[in-house]
């Protein structure tokens, strides 16, 4: 692991071709659990070429708003679209080119190298008319060098740390080459060093013009790392908006009955939190 940041690494390196923008968004979405509903009637739109944070409390619901935006959880009512259409009518395959969903429990098939997994993620780009091709290879190492992986390509998934075989399910899903990609808890099992390199290589895939959203618990990351901010609390979204509009100490009081100071950073101005106390078990 060097200290180069992946933003350096892939602006320094081959640069793919820049995606076209996707819009995704849900109205009056309800997603229920068995028969409970976690999400209900909810509208929700991910700001385009921009890095949506989906924060709040354990159980809240993100997950599951995560799957039902990617079509991985069936709504009960209401619609998901991706640019304009309901995504439930879309062939898979044209989902797959478009959105990328990184979930928070990942199963791989046994013996496979990361290289493999990360073949997997041009899978959408593969027809009968279209074999393996250079731009494919391009793609595979291109996300190989953006999570820092290089070394370890031809090593089993299964003999890899946490925290490698985290990023490598972070290279696959920036190997499918979307313009949409969701990623769930995508820092959980990265070291401090990692985990800047992710959420920095985040922020460089959105200024390419992808839209990312990702589900965070680190409210510091999230106000440094992302544009714009969904607070969820009991499957409804209380606030949103850009982290300085959006957080507050009342809403960090609110959503996990923390008491905090916020403090500006100086250098951007998004919130720093400070002095943070929990007031309630
Ligand atoms: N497969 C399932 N079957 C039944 N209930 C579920 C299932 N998955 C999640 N739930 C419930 O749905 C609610 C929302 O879960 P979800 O995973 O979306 O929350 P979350 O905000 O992502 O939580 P966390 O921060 O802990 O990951 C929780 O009450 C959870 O227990």
């Amino acid at each position: 692991m060097t200290a180069t940041s992946l933003h350096s690494k892939t602006t320094s390196k081959q640069t793919l071709e820049i995606p076209k923008l996707a819009r995704l968004s849900a109205k009056k979405l309800t997603l229920k659990h068995d028969k409970t509903s976690i999400i209900e009637s909810l509208d929700v739109s991910l700001p385009e070429g921009k890095v949506t944070a989906i924060v709040g409390p354990n159980g809240c619901g993100k997950s599951t708003l995560l799957n039902g935006l990617s079509r991985v959880h069936s709504p009960s009512s209401g619609i998901v679209l991706l640019d304009g259409k309901d995504i439930h009518s879309l062939p898979s395959k044209e989902v797959a080119r478009r959105l990328a969903l990184l979930p928070q429990d990942t199963l791989a098939p046994d013996g496979i190298t990361i290289e493999e997994l990360i073949r997997f993620g041009r899978h959408p780009h593969q027809s009968m008319l279209k074999q393996w091709a250079m731009d494919d290879q391009q793609a595979i190492n291109y996300a190989l060098n953006a999570a820092d992986l290089d070394g370890l390509k031809d090593r089993l998934l299964d003999t890899l740390s946490g925290g490698q075989r985290q990023r490598a399910w972070i290279a696959m899903s920036i190997a499918q080459e979307t313009p949409l990609l969701l990623l769930d808890e995508p820092t959980s099992a990265l070291d401090l060093g990692h985990q800047i390199e992710v959420f920095e290589l985040i922020r460089h895939l959105s200024r390419q013009g992808k839209t990312l959203a990702m589900v965070v618990h680190d409210l510091p990351s999230a106000c440094q790392y992302s544009d714009h901010i969904i607070a969820m609390k009991k499957g409804k979204i209380i606030t949103q908006g850009s982290p300085k509009d959006v957080m507050t100490k009342e809403l960090v009081r609110e959503l996990y009955g923390v008491e905090c100071d916020l403090i500006p950073d100086p250098m951007t101005g998004s919130p720093i939190l400070i002095n943070m106390k929990r007031i309630r078990s």
